[in-house]
């Protein structure tokens, strides 16, 4: 499987990005850089706008026409709040991984796993679904990865959540994503489960060298599983740094009335000393 490439300088570069629906400003003049195998948690409260922002670095969501501009692996996804059409073999080095999985139910896990060759094949034998040896190859090595293997055969919709999220990672890998945004991907997990995913997307940053963002609620999982966090609150940036900067105070900052102290009460991980309350 071609891992991503460390050549390109920047993976993500948000400029200026503002968002409202309708009178309702949700992401107020966002800016940062992520640079190609950097792993980022994205973090805040209920309602700051992280999902909002990781749908607009796929081109979901158009921001404001006011001088935005987001460019992933040099190309610009969107600018002056239009969206730019890109091929799709363009489009597939960015991968999305869902809170809801985003699974087939009724295809087997390596059918859902192929899924992700369908935007590199051509339009022809995506139309006829038609995978290659090769492409069956790399969804089994896929699975193996995330501790699969041996569920290739059945069908999605008996598996537990952490084994479809595991399954979307998979699908991510075979898409050959140099980046992968995931958006809440542990929220619906219980934590052993939460763990091995979180696990996994640390393995697939370190071993490939690929760029992950994942949005997060569980602040320990967070300060733990990367150096790097970037936090909204109320739709501006309020934190940009390495997460061993984030005191409790700034957490206490960040999350003020929003529930710090349901979100540390958490299970911490296995072997994990669980935060103490911010004062
Ligand atoms: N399509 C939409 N139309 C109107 N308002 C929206 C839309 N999408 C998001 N919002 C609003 O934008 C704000 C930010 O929502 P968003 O889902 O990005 O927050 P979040 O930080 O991801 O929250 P959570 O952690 O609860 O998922 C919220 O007030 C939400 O209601």
């Amino acid at each position: 499987m071609t891992t991503a490439t460390a050549a390109t300088p920047t993976a993500i570069d948000v400029r200026s990005l503002s968002k409202s629906f309708g009178r309702k400003r949700v992401l107020e003049e966002i800016a940062f850089t992520i640079a190609p195998g950097e792993r980022i948690t994205l973090i805040g409260p209920s309602g700051s706008g992280k999902s909002t922002l990781l749908r607009h670095l796929v081109g979901l969501t158009a921001a404001d026409r006011v001088g935005s501009r987001i460019t992933l692996l040099e190309r610009t996804v969107q600018s002056d709040g239009r969206l730019l059409s890109a091929p799709r073999r363009e489009r597939c080095r960015v991968g999305y991984i869902f809170q809801n999985f985003n699974l087939v139910n009724r295809l087997s896990v390596l059918q859902n796993v192929l899924i992700g060759r369908l935007g590199r094949m051509p339009r022809w034998r995506a139309l006829s679904a038609r995978f290659s040896a090769d492409e069956h190859r790399m969804a089994h090595e896929a699975l193996a990865r995330v501790g699969l293997h041996d569920l290739a055969a059945q069908r999605a919709n008996t598996l537990s959540g952490g084994q479809m999220q595991r399954v979307a990672i998979a699908r991510a890998l075979v898409q050959e994503a140099e980046i992968i945004l995931a958006d809440e991907p542990i929220a619906s997990l219980d934590p052993k489960s939460a763990r091995e995913v979180m696990d996994i997307l640390r393995r697939i940053n370190e071993e490939d060298g690929r760029a992950v963002v994942v949005s997060l609620h569980q602040i320990d999982i967070a300060r733990q599983w990367c150096d790097r966090a970037i936090a909204l609150k109320r739709g501006r940036l309020y934190y940009d740094g390495p997460t061993r900067a984030l005191t409790d105070q700034r957490l206490a900052a960040l999350y003020d009335d929003a529930g710090l102290e349901e979100l540390l009460a958490q299970p911490a991980p296995a072997g994990r000393q669980r935060l103490a309350t911010a004062g």
